[in-house]
């Protein structure tokens, strides 16, 4: 039996809603193969990140080393990369092993506020890593961080992020509207370079996102493992969060996580 597999490389959420275990969970429930990396570990629960803690570069690598030189991917997310260093390292063990199928979701700052990505970072993301990407989720704060500006209001302004994001290397573009005020419509549009195409559903009044972002772009990450294309993928992966949003999960006191297994089970 041959099946797909799917890496990610990012944080350890060890309340299980966000980071490699929602990467995990995503990978699961699409019939890939997931496999990981872990590049911090932090203390975390629904109420907000407690304790950040780094890997050696040494681990990490070892870790990225061990999955390319037997198992292979067929497609690999990036998640919290945290460190300037972490970045780099990344980015020299993608292009070493030739990675394909690359998402990269910029992950900077939790729902809670605590800081994913350090600010001597940004640089090296934005020179690096967003190049070797075949598609980039950033959120609408993450945008705004990486081309600064203030704020992104409208799907008019949303249209030109993305288009300058664009001509930041990577070669699709999916900017996310969970943040989007105002609107009854959570609305993502992806870009490649040529068209923009609109991903369009009904907003759910919730405050249980936590790890939304990182279930949408694995759910990404293992449809182009499974050879689909970046549009079949994306529209996939809207109808996966969006159920997992739908059905997410009154547990703990905050922000509660989503429900992955949600789009299979309907
Ligand atoms: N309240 C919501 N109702 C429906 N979809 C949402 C809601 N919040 C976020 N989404 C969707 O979830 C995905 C993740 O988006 P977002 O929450 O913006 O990312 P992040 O977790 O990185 O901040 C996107 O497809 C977005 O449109
Ligand atoms: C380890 C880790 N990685 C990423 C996120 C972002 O979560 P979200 O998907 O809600 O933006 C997080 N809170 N923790």
């Amino acid at each position: 039996m041959t099946i797909a597999k799917a890496l990610t490389i990012a944080g350890s959420d060890c309340g299980g809603g966000a980071g490699i275990q929602a990467d995990l969970k995503s990978f699961q429930e699409r019939d890939v193969f997931g496999m990981s990396v872990i590049t911090v570990l932090t203390a975390q629960n629904t109420l907000g990140v407690h304790g950040v803690y780094p890997q050696t570069l040494e681990a990490i690598g070892a870790q990225i080393d061990a999955i390319f030189q037997d198992m292979g991917t067929d497609a690999v997310k990036t998640g919290m990369l945290f460190s300037d260093e972490i970045v780099h390292l990344v980015v020299e063990k993608l292009q070493q092993y030739k990675a394909k199928n690359i998402v990269v979701d910029p992950v900077m700052i939790a729902k809670g506020g605590a800081p994913l990505l350090q600010k001597q970072a940004m640089d090296t993301v934005k020179s690096r890593l967003l190049p070797i990407a075949t598609v980039i989720t950033p959120n609408l704060p993450e945008a705004c961080e990486i081309l600064g500006l203030d704020s992104i209001n409208t799907l008019e302004e949303m249209k030109k992020a993305a288009k300058a994001l664009r001509e930041l290397g990577p070669k699709y573009v999916v900017l996310k509207g969970g943040h989007l005020e105002g609107s009854n419509e959570a609305v993502d549009i992806l870009f490649d370079g040529e068209e923009y195409f609109y991903f369009t559903a009904k907003r759910i009044d919730t405050i249980h996102t936590h790890g939304t972002g990182c279930t949408f772009a694995a759910a990404i990450t293992a449809e182009l493992a499974k050879g689909k294309s970046v549009h079949e993928a994306v529209g996939t992966a809207k109808q996966f969060i969006q159920a997992a949003i739908e059905e997410s999960l009154c547990i703990g006191k905050g922000i509660g996580p989503t429900k992955h297994s949600a789009y299979r089970l309907r």
